[in-house]
């Protein structure tokens, strides 16, 4: 393999650009990163990878910022000595629903780019606003009520693009971004997702958007397999269908292949090879399910700054409740996916609130930890005690959609009932245990429909395996209680790649993308060559019989829960 070619796939998330290289044969030759926050923090005064402007409910990130960090992370690759020379192809991943506006000279300024010089000095008229909404945005909710009313109600819009009406969407965000700034809108010439907005830069040109990612938009209809035309007018007005249209581009239907060469400027500059072809790039969650051979019934939980949950399915099911998405390399699957924001994040302000004794050294995680495993499931230390549940928000959350608060709760254990607030708050240290049990409450609660079989003869219904994804994947606590909740007839497994999943995904597409033969999919080509030795370990056992059960018995009291707080604390 030492002459062997070679995969590129990016990461583009909320806090890092992360570059992982690969073989044909899937083995991992090398890996790079950036952190925004410790790279770039000074520069252009993000937290956690984004900028904030409360008062609106934006969350945005300046797009000058993944323009110095591509120069970077390629920087690092080549002292780290990747044969960059061999790489065959690139792909990547990103965070979805970001929307980069690109105005009239992009195209000319993308063509003609220098290597002598830096991709954020030579791209700097090439945009026509200089930020991209971020996925933790809300600011949309008056444009998300004009969605959910378009076609007739928030279920007929689900059925046609895969999802309600939602905050981060980019159909929404382009259309108040059009009505807060007329003038920008009307100069811009393109409007990437984040995924095209990466692929574009090594294309040298504006790349089409993904048949995939596309589906986060609210615009895609995905039966149809085109842009809605009612969707679009609501966006742009009934005489704007044309002009927006025209700003979106083409959605490309097939995830592999090649979009065209690299541009020449890295190949100057990093010593890439003119023969490197760039496949489509995609969203970080369908990234994520090209990680490894996922089957019907094996669910992925992803656990960086957002937390998701993942499966695939033959069957378009929608619901307002979560997500459906084209899967990105197959025709005729379906990614589902439930996306929550106070994942990552919300965990870490409920760590930071502990008390650390001197015992548990420097290591915050530590203490969560101990205290979360120390604690009995939902707190029930002997039969005459009540189930403790909380919820933990502290941003508006997608689903449910409830504002930011912390709501803590209990019921009999033995059938959810007697729901009522608690009396008094908890300790702080109850609440590491709480907090995750209630993230993986809600994906047992709504991903029910999907999980209708037991993978297993004679167990109840849930997911084969559980696949741990993301920064929090290397958490051996959070990977007991998420078995706890959800089971896994065969047990709860992580990724060695660790946080780096959806980047080997974006790789694993360049390997499928450029290696294929006629008519090969990705999970035949993928599934040949993937071992699971070195790649995955199991972290846990899953499904533990009456544990799995006693958390069945509250989870309608859950659900319960979370209407009762919707009626007083939902998002406006
Ligand atoms: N040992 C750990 N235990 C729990 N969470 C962790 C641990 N290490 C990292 N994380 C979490 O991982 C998150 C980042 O995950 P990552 O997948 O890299 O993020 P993203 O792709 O969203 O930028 C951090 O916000 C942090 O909370
Ligand atoms: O909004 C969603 C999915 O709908 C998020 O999952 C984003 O795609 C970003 O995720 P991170 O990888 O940064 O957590």
């Amino acid at each position: 393999m030492r002459d062997g070619p070679l995969y590129l796939g990016f990461d583009l998330s909320t806090q890092q650009l992360k570059a992982i290289v690969v073989q044909s044969d899937l083995q991992v030759v090398s890996d790079a990163k950036v952190d925004f926050d410790q790279d770039f923090g000074a520069k252009y005064g993000i937290k956690k990878g984004v900028l904030l402007n409360e008062d609106e409910g934006e969350v945005f990130a300046p797009v000058a910022l993944w323009l110095d960090s591509v120069d970077l992370v390629l920087q690092r690759l080549r002292e780290k000595n990747t044969p960059l020379n061999r790489i065959r192809g690139i792909s990547g991943s990103c965070q979805q629903h970001g929307s980069v506006y690109w105005g009239r000279q992009a195209e000319t300024l993308l063509g003609g780019l220098k290597s002598d010089k830096a991709l954020v000095d030579q791209l700097k008229d090439a945009f026509s606003h200089p930020y991209a909404p971020n996925w933790q945005d809300h600011s949309t909710q008056q444009e998300c009520d004009q969605f959910d009313a378009k076609l007739g109600s928030a279920e007929r819009l689900a059925e046609v693009t895969g999802s309600a009406a939602h905050h981060r969407f980019t159909g929404p965000q382009i259309m108040r971004l059009r009505r807060k700034l007329p003038d920008m809108y009307a100069a811009t010439s393109r409007i990437s997702l984040v995924s095209s907005f990466l692929a574009s830069l090594f294309l040298g040109a504006v790349a089409p958007m993904d048949i995939s990612d596309a589906c986060g938009m609210d615009l895609w209809d995905i039966p149809g397999n085109s842009w809605s035309e009612p969707l679009l007018e609501l966006t742009a007005g009934k005489d704007g269908v044309a002009e927006l249209r025209s700003k979106l581009g083409e959605v490309r239907l097939d995830g592999g292949g090649s979009m065209g060469r690299i541009s020449s400027y890295f190949t100057t500059k990093y010593g890439f090879s003119p023969d490197c072809d760039i496949a489509p790039f995609t969203g970080d969650n369908p990234a994520t399910i090209l990680a490894l051979p996922l089957r019907p019934l094996d669910a992925i939980v992803s656990l960086g700054t957002s937390t998701t949950f993942l499966m695939i399915t033959p069957v378009y099911k929608p619901d307002p409740s979560y997500h459906f998405f084209n899967h990105p390399t197959t025709p005729g699957q379906y990614m589902f996916m439930l996306c929550y924001k106070n994942g990552g994040l919300a965990r870490e302000k409920v760590r930071d609130a502990l008390p650390m004794s001197s015992a548990d050294g420097s290591d915050a995680w530590a203490t969560f930890n101990k205290h979360a495993l120390a604690t009995p499931p939902l707190d029930i230390k002997s039969d005459s005690d009540s189930a403790k549940l909380g919820l933990y928000f502290y941003l508006p959350e997608i689903v449910p959609n409830i504002r930011a608060g912390t709501w803590r709760y209990t019921c009999n254990a033995s059938d959810g009932s007697a729901l009522q607030e608690a009396a008094q708050p908890w300790p702080a240290e109850t609440d590491a245990r709480a907090i995750v049990e209630s993230q993986a409450l809600s994906m047992r609660l709504r991903s029910q429909k999907l999980v209708t079989a037991a993978p297993t003869s004679g167990l109840p219904a849930q997911p084969r395996r559980i696949y741990l994804v993301g920064g929090g994947s290397l958490n051996p606590a959070i990977a007991r209680i998420m078995g706890d909740v959800l089971g896994g007839a065969e047990g709860v497994y992580k990724l060695d790649v660790g946080g780096n999943a959806c980047a080997l995904g974006g790789a694993y597409k360049a390997v499928w993308a450029f290696e294929r033969a006629a008519g090969e999919t990705f999970d035949e080509l993928i599934g040949k060559r993937w071992k699971e030795e070195g790649a995955i370990q199991k972290v846990d056992d899953g499904y533990k019989e009456g544990v799995f059960e006693k958390y069945g018995k509250v989870l309608g009291a859950f659900e319960d829960m979370e209407e009762r707080i919707l009626k007083v604390a939902r998002n406006t």
